[in-house]
């Protein structure tokens, strides 16, 4: 069965920042996520990890302004420098944290305009292989538009076709079954065709975004499904509590760590 990882940006947040760790940990998760460390130092956040023997399963790399509506830099003309330097910076905490796979987001830009296309491949190509020095997987994750209006990576297609054009071993897709149900559904047959190519999975209920536990998709069938595809990385528990994060877990108690 695969690793059940928290994600302390969306769950949690009865706590501040640092002590999600703890109360992850508490809760029996082995592993967390979190879209961003950068409000923290490296050295808090694997403080945290070490006295919690949590493992870090994934974040994103700086997305550019996120207060002014910026979602990632990489599809946008002009930002190539501080592409650069954000990977720097997400590369610190991943030498802090044990990180082994990083999510770069693309940004609002027009996935049909050839400067963004031109823009977006040369930021993955260049963070695919500065990460692939450090042993560390790249990752791709289509967003829904009804979540994130204008985002230049918007179809599980187009995320395939490029991983498959660039061709490096680190460049991997991550796999948020609340966005492919989203825009595509057909959840099942599309983890059988992708999970070769998919590095990280995030799972929510669809339509609300909460607790696997209800709504349109059936979890307990697709961790079942997943197990049989033998997939044995992480997922992300990228969903927004109905209530306390606690009182919701009931769902991950087969799974809790004892
Ligand atoms: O939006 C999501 O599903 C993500 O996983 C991004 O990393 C943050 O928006
Ligand atoms: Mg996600």
């Amino acid at each position: 069965m695969p690793v059940f990882a928290a994600n302390l940006t969306m769950m949690f947040n009865e706590w501040a920042f640092l002590d999600r760790f703890d109360a992850a940990a508490d809760a029996g998760f082995a592993a967390v996520e979190y879209l961003f460390p950068y409000g923290a130092t490296p050295e808090a956040i694997a403080d945290r990890l070490a006295r919690n023997n949590l493992q870090q399963a994934l974040f994103n790399l700086p997305p550019g302004d996120w207060a002014a509506g910026e979602r990632g830099i990489a599809a946008l003309p002009g930002r190539f420098d501080a592409l650069k330097a954000d990977v720097e910076r997400a590369l610190d905490y991943a030498a802090a944290t044990g990180v082994r796979r990083l999510h770069l987001m693309a940004g609002i830009a027009d996935p049909h305009d050839e400067d963004a296309v031109s823009c977006y491949r040369r930021s993955v190509t260049y963070a695919a292989g500065r990460l692939a020095e450090k042993g560390i997987d790249l990752l791709l994750e289509p967003i829904n538009g009804r979540n994130m209006p204008g985002y230049f990576l918007n179809d599980f297609g187009a995320a395939e076709r490029l991983i498959a054009e660039c061709g490096l071993p680190n460049l991997k897709l991550q796999f948020d079954i609340y966005h492919h149900q989203i825009i595509h559904g057909d959840v099942t047959m599309a983890l059988r065709r992708l999970l070769s190519i998919t590095g990280h999975i995030q799972i929510a209920s669809v339509p609300s975004r909460n607790e696997p536990d209800g709504e349109e998709l059936n979890y307990a069938y697709l961790f079942g499904e997943i197990d049989r595809l033998g997939y044995d990385g992480f997922i992300g528990c990228e969903y927004i509590p109905r209530g306390h994060t606690l009182d919701g877990l009931g769902w991950f108690k087969p799974f809790a760590r004892s």
